[in-house]
């Protein structure tokens, strides 16, 4: 448990990033921050891994204050994940992943061992270890970095705009691979994020920050979306919320008409091969053999939205229901999805994967991206120490010498 009590930052010139912050981050969820830009998100994250030091009030680790705790041998405890992933240029992919456990004395083997199964646990290619990070695409980089993160099993992830600098297709891939990790791991996870839409994806909770790091709402995706706090929330959140909120829903509760009952849809019948793949949407009134083609979802993992995305698509305005190798189990017309959708008081609903969280291991910023453009780990505390640590490692890399 992370916790912020009475937690400020005063800039030297006066510039207060965030006042009186009062938050609990649960053990073993991920929590987002969400907000307008400068209204101290990256403030709050960086005060737990002490790159931040607060001018007021305190954060605690587990009931210890982090203030009281050697800043490199916090951040080793902490898996940091940001924007454009922060790899060392000038090291191969491996030795990214490896730069925890090096620092923590790992033998290189060892090291190396535990970042080749990170490297199979975040979904990429054996081969991509000998690789350097310019070689890889913006969403292998970022996975790299989570890697990198959760490579020394830290109990703790800081996530700050980890999948902002990657195209909507690929961060959506990151996002449920970050779920997928977390339904294994189970990390306690501050995930910092401007995009509402991410924000209710992975959060457990969400923390909506208005300037100065003043919480506007704090809730569960659902009931943030169902339920803001004032019109401030409200406005933040977007006209779409409702049909946002379908996203976290399962499309399990949508009844289906099963394929023995039949596939007829007014003028429309779905076609089926001998494998019970659908082909097509046939139009009986027209006549013609031509197939329009038919969208499908699957009940056990997607959400109402993609089974209403999948009705809407359909020219008969129905679903496909389909299993895991693509066979049709069943109809949902656009009717029958909007009706699971009451009563809206129902508890939040998240498909599997969302239980979870976890990510990365503070690479302290050590290493890395302090170094480096991780820039940001600048601010402080840090900087020293973060040298010192890369050093260390470099020393042990050989690659790293000259910085
Ligand atoms: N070193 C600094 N000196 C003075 N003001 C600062 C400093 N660092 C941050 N700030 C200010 O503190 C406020 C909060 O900054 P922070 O980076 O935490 O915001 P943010 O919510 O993460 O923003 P964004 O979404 O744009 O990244 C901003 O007004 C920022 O300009």
């Amino acid at each position: 448990m992370i916790r912020f009590e009475g937690a400020g930052k005063r800039h030297p010139d006066g510039t207060i990033a965030v006042e009186g912050l009062d938050l609990e981050v649960p053990t073993g969820r991920i929590t987002v921050l969400v907000g307008p830009s400068g209204c101290g998100k990256t403030t709050l994250l960086r005060m737990v891994n002490r790159m931040v030091e607060p001018t007021s009030g305190r954060v605690l680790l587990d009931d210890t204050d982090v203030a009281k705790l050697e800043p490199a041998k916090l951040r080793r405890g902490i898996g940091y994940v940001i924007q454009q992933a922060g790899l060392f240029p000038h090291r191969k992919v491996i030795d990214n992943i490896a730069t925890v456990p090096y620092l923590l004395g790992w033998d290189r083997k060892k090291a190396r061992a535990r970042a080749a199964e990170l490297l199979e646990l975040v979904g990429l290619a054996p081969e991509t270890a000998k690789r350097y990070p310019f070689q890889l695409s913006g969403g292998q980089q970022q996975r790299v970095g989570v890697a990198r993160a959760l490579a020394a099993d830290p109990p703790v992830l800081l996530m700050d705009e980890p999948f902002s600098a990657v195209d909507p297709v690929v961060r959506a891939g990151l996002q449920e691979e970050l779920l997928r990790l977390q339904s294994e791991l189970h990390k306690t996870v501050l995930f910092v994020t401007h995009d509402i839409e991410e924000a209710v994806r992975l959060g457990d909770q969400v923390v909506v920050l208005r300037e100065h790091g003043r919480i506007a709402q704090l809730a569960d995706p659902h009931t943030l979306l169902t339920s803001p706090a004032d019109d401030g929330v409200a406005a933040f959140l977007g006209r779409d919320r409702g049909l946002r909120g379908l996203g976290l829903r399962p499309a399990k509760a949508v009844a289906l008409r099963l394929v023995g009952d039949g596939l007829r849809y007014g003028g429309w019948e779905l076609a089926l091969d001998d494998e019970r793949r659908p082909i097509g949407w046939i139009d009986r009134g027209a006549g013609t053999a031509e197939l329009q083609p038919s969208a499908g979802y699957h009940p056990d993992t997607d959400t109402l939205r993609a089974a209403l995305d999948a009705a809407v698509l359909s020219p008969a305005g129905v679903a496909v229901a389909l299993d895991a190798d693509g066979r049709a189990i069943g109809t949902a017309s656009r009717e029958a999805v909007l009706a699971a959708l009451t009563p809206v008081g129902l508890a939040p609903v998240r498909t599997d994967k969302t239980d979870t969280v976890g990510v990365t291991n503070t690479v302290d910023v050590t290493d890395s991206a302090g170094v480096t453009d991780s820039a940001g780990l600048t601010d402080t505390v840090g900087r020293t120490d973060t040298v010192g640590g890369t050093d260390e490692t470099g020393a042990a890399d050989g690659a790293d010498g000259g910085r």
